[in-house]
């Protein structure tokens, strides 16, 4: 069994912490004893022991005040997956944490701990058990997976012993949990729009969500861990729940949860595709005149319809991770925080 490492210094700093995942860590660390500089393009809230600063990421003298006497950055800032919007994440993802890491070597940071994500080897094909062997996916299903697999390679590639400057990403999948402004808004708007009586496929497909006090969980245990001596350095770790749950069952149970009916009617997978494809076509051709969001893109409907579940069993064996809060209690807990978007509130 893993030792528990303990911090070498309490100041930490993280970028992105004004996000879902970044204020959950962020409270964490704090319940740990760390002090944290969060840096952010928006403050969102405001705790003791956190000092912000609010900046571009891509800004590098912003990000040095943000850095000042700190020698543990967790980078957790992207633009939302659903902006699609190509230059945004090749300048934020790639061009920004190309920034991130100079400004951090320029600081003197010694550890950078990435938030990067499973899917930066999904293909829109079936993932069974992955291990964070598998390639990278060579055809990425849009430009947010794109630029999240050269950021990773990025980070891990800056990792650098005798610099004394080492770095670990953490591929969490599907975070869930309260204040998430994704997930179940989505689905809950999906639902009240009358779009979620359908399941994609034979709804048997298996899938990661992840608890989001676990993917802090391994965040926090991976930058404890992050010596010279350990074989994490420059490595990705996937953190999940460690349950993978048929994708309709997850859903079904947070809508009903929420008093909303489950989905029943099957559609075939190919065809549900075959639409969003030519919806977003649609999009492109109509976006000088009119702009629309459609809620199933070709995105959405391959994580709907394929199995996508990875294996954390080198976090366990590295890390000492082991999720801190089951499926079920999770569910519990994020459909209990959401009052205003039960049915009829
Ligand atoms: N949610 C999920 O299911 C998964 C997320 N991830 C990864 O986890 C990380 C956190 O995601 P999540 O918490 O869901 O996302 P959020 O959008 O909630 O948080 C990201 C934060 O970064 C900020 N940000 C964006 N661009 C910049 C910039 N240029 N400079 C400074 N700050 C910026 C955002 O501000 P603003 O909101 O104004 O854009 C936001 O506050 C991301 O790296 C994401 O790729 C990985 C796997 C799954
Ligand atoms: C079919 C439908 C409309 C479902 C509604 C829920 C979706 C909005 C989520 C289901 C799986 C989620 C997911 C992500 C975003 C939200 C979902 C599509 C990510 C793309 C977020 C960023 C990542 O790194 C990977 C995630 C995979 C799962």
């Amino acid at each position: 069994m893993a030792t528990r490492v303990r911090p070498v210094s309490k100041r930490c700093a993280v970028i992105g912490g004004s996000g879902f995942l970044g204020r959950h860590l962020v409270e964490k660390l704090l319940d740990r004893g760390y002090s944290v500089s969060v840096f952010d393009i928006r403050q969102s809230y405001e705790l003791p022991g956190v000092t912000f600063h609010q900046g571009d990421l891509c800004d590098k003298q912003a990000l040095l005040s943000a850095l000042k006497d700190v020698s543990l950055v967790f980078h957790c800032a992207s633009p939302a997956p659903s902006s699609d919007d190509r230059l945004l994440f090749e300048r934020v993802n790639i061009r920004g944490t190309q920034t991130v890491i100079q400004a951090c070597l320029d600081a003197g940071v010694q550890k950078l701990v990435l938030t990067s994500s499973a899917s930066v080897v999904f293909e829109g094909t079936d993932v069974k058990n992955g291990k964070e062997d598998l390639p990278y996916a060579k055809k990425p299903i849009d430009y947010y997976t794109q630029t999240k697999i050269e950021q990773e390679k990025l980070v891990l590639g800056a990792c650098n012993k005798p610099k004394g400057f080492l770095t670990v990403a953490i591929r969490p999948h599907g975070i869930f949990g309260p204040r998430d402004p994704q997930l179940v808004p989505t689905l809950v708007d999906a639902a009240r729009r009358g779009k979620m009586k359908f399941i994609i496929g034979d709804g048997t497909n298996l899938v990661d969500f992840t608890y989001v006090e676990n993917v802090v969980h391994g965040h926090i245990l991976a930058a404890e861990h992050l010596r010279a001596d350990s074989p994490i350095c420059g490595k990705p770790y996937h953190i999940t729940n460690d349950e993978p749950i048929r994708f309709w069952d997850f859903m079904s149970e947070v809508l009903v949860g929420l008093g909303y009916p489950a989905p029943r009617f099957h559609l075939p997978y190919t065809l549900v595709y075959g639409l969003a494809l030519l919806l977003l076509l649609l999009t492109w051709i109509l976006r000088p005149v009119m702009s629309f969001k459609p809620t199933f893109t070709p995105m959405r409907v391959a994580l709907a319809g394929t199995y996508h579940y990875y294996s954390c069993e080198h976090a366990k064996e590295h890390l000492g991770y082991k999720p801190v809060v089951s499926l079920k209690e999770g569910i519990a807990r994020t459909v209990a925080s959401y009052p205003h978007l039960r049915r009829g509130a």
